[in-house]
């Protein structure tokens, strides 16, 4: 990744930014100071010459087995050097996934294929078999068991599934696989004298850094597969991009600004796409994103729905926006797994009553509370929500004179300032990270051990987002919202949550519960209230006129549909009360893509935090 310490160098700091040897060190490993040093020493922690250099020998994609090893990428050049590293703890122990064991799965559509319980039942090639030891998965997750057959029979799939729970392998497995048997080879996505750079696979994020981190993933699964993975993004020099992508890519991942900035100056062309895939989809098609993705998506040279294979993947999936997601998918399959949100008792979430005017007190008595009682007395990583930028670099600048070693990331931050304070999070060396909705989604960094819901986001699928960003793939996790009058329109939906997820629900925020509200949760409106978060609208609407539709359920049965939610949809209503800081990643010019910027603008000054930023003015404390 060329960014925030994917890559430990030889014989020089982990200071990603400078041309030095480099070893690839993956994002769950990355804070292990051990293995930073053994990259530093240049001691091999997965040795590529161990693998040897010869063609992989691919199983049923062996005709393709003559490419190069993959070069796409900044640091992916020293093939010899890379290291591939195991899905531990860091510690050595593999990642238990048994939370995820029971959890209630189900499918609906025609034909679903039935799920593989062991990686060895699914035929993904060898070279990717190999790689998939190394990274020590032992199992697939359950998403991964329902989602890789699926994409494997070539159907298009809309795929809701917790945070943590290993979706970004659920779409790059199958992706590889198939790259790898495909015939004849594709001369690694590269036309018109290697300017013109056609990928076979599109993958599409909404923020720069989620895009690395699919990339390093992609990267690290392709690993000797002859599979090229090339990843663009706004805010970095575009020309660095470029150059990577004359090398050949097979899959590309990108934000939509960037990619239809290098679309347009004919850089990129998607005649070749057989496979598109939408991360954080709901997010990708709401108010803000839609207009771009339906113009990358409907009305460039990329094939249509039904030609190309369409995956989209998310943990929430509001009904009116699996409406709009329909448009790009043909006869597809949808899979839940689990509850929409929260990995559930992963997660112990708690909800305290704090005024505005008492937060940073309040934070700071937790904070206190936690270094006393993490290890070594040292700040365990915790990740702090706030509403604004502004009110990002306020409480950072707080937390450092409080003696908290803080860093902040948000959209008005640059490409370098992000990446920096990403890394120096991951690391320890800032343990604390003050965020906007920029960090809310996708972010797998390892050992986060507290989400602070400073201000609470106005939605119910943005809090489940946010707290996913702890209890990833199997651990335990805190998150700790502050609550107060102004949040009363969440109240309900967070209570349902929380009851979801085995939580025990303060009284008192029962009571906001129970008040009538002018804010209709998304999770009440859109699911249902059921005990899958995310249902197939089309089985509901189709339920409601016939009382007919195919759903296999797993593990425990679902809810009746709801009426409401068939009306509300109806009524064209999506997302209202949207909550996210829109400033991705786009634009060529290096600046964040201001996407519906009345909304983010409005966001940034509205009133919801006008007192907040008053008290932040007169400096209490
Ligand atoms: N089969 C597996 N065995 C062990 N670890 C796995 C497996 N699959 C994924 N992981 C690990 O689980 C972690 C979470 O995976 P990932 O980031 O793909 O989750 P996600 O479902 O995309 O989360 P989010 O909804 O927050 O984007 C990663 O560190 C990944 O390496």
């Amino acid at each position: 990744m060329s960014g925030y310490g994917a890559w430990g160098e030889a014989g020089a700091s982990n200071d990603c930014f400078r041309s030095r040897r480099t070893f690839y060190i993956p994002p769950h490993l990355r804070h292990e100071r051990s293995l930073v040093s053994a990259a530093e020493s240049g001691e091999a922690y997965f040795g590529a010459r161990d693998m040897g250099h010869r063609a992989p020998r691919l199983g049923r994609g062996n005709r393709r087995a003559s490419r190069e090893p993959n070069s796409v990428g900044i640091a992916c050049d020293e093939m010899g050097n890379l290291r591939i590293s195991d899905a531990g703890d860091g510690a050595g122990n593999v990642i238990d996934f048994s939370a995820y064991e029971d959890i209630p799965v189900e499918t609906s559509g025609s034909d679903v294929p039935p799920p593989a319980s062991t990686f060895a039942e699914i035929d993904l090639g060898e070279a990717l078999n190999r790689n998939i030891q190394r990274c020590r998965y032992v199992n697939p997750t359950p998403v991964q068991r329902y989602a890789i057959p699926i994409s494997l029979a070539g159907r298009d799939l809309m795929a809701c599934a917790q945070t943590g729970s290993g979706k970004t392998a659920a779409f790059c497995f199958p992706i590889i696989s198939e790259i790898m048997r495909s015939s004849p080879p594709l001369k690694n996505g590269r036309n018109q004298g290697g300017r013109l750079a056609c990928p076979e696979a599109l993958i599409l994020s909404p923020t720069r850094e989620l895009s690395c981190q699919i990339h390093d993933e992609a990267k690290k699964f392709s690993y000797q597969t002859g599979v090229r993975v090339g990843v663009v993004y706004g805010g970095a020099p575009a020309f660095l991009q470029l150059r990577n992508l004359e090398k050949g890519v097979d899959i590309l991942v990108a934000t939509p600004g960037r990619l239809m900035d290098l679309i347009e100056r004919a850089r990129i062309s998607l005649q070749k796409v057989n496979y598109l895939v939408l991360d954080e989809a709901d997010r990708m098609l709401d108010m803000g994103f839609e207009p771009q993705i339906r113009k990358i998506v409907e009305q460039t040279d990329m094939p249509p729905p039904g030609t190309r294979q369409t995956m989209l993947f998310s943990a929430t999936f509001p009904h009116g926006i699996q409406r709009l997601a329909s448009d790009f998918l043909k006869n597809y399959i949808f899979l839940t797994v689990g509850r929409v949100g929260s990995s559930t008792e992963l997660i112990k979430q708690r909800v305290e009553f704090v005024l505005d005017m008492n937060k940073r007190n309040y934070l700071k008595v937790l904070l206190q509370s936690d270094k006393v009682n993490g290890s070594h007395a040292k700040l365990p990583l915790t990740l702090i929500f706030v509403e604004t930028k502004r009110a990002a670099d306020s409480l950072q600048n707080w937390l450092c004179m409080k003696g908290f070693p803080a860093s902040a990331i948000h959209g008005d931050r640059n490409q370098l300032e992000r990446e920096q304070a990403l890394k120096s999070f991951k690391s320890g060396a800032t343990p604390i990270m003050v965020a906007t909705d920029v960090a809310s989604r996708g972010l797998d960094i390892p050992h986060v051990a507290h989400v602070i819901n400073f201000d609470l986001p106005r939605d119910i699928d943005g809090y489940v987002h946010r707290i996913g960003r702890t209890g990833r793939a199997g651990k335990s996790g805190l998150a700790t919202a502050f609550f107060n009058e102004a949040n009363q329109p969440l109240a309900k939906a967070l209570v349902e949550l929380m009851q979801e997820s085995c939580q025990e629900v303060p009284n008192w925020l029962c009571q906001y519960a129970d008040r009538p509200s002018s804010y209709v949760g998304e999770r009440s409106r859109h699911h249902g209230g059921g005990r899958f978060g995310g249902r197939d609208f089309r089985k509901e609407d189709l339920q409601l006129r016939t009382g007919n539709y195919k759903s296999e359920s797993y593990g425990e049965s679902s809810c009746a549909p709801s009426h409401e939610d068939a009306g509300f949809l109806n009524n064209g209503d999506i997302k209202s009360g949207c909550s996210y800081e829109v400033g991705d990643d786009s634009c060529s010019a290096g600046a964040d893509y201001s996407l519906g910027a009345g909304d983010a603008n409005a966001y940034d000054t509205g009133s919801y935090n006008v007192g907040y930023d008053q008290i932040v003015a007169t400096g209490w404390d």
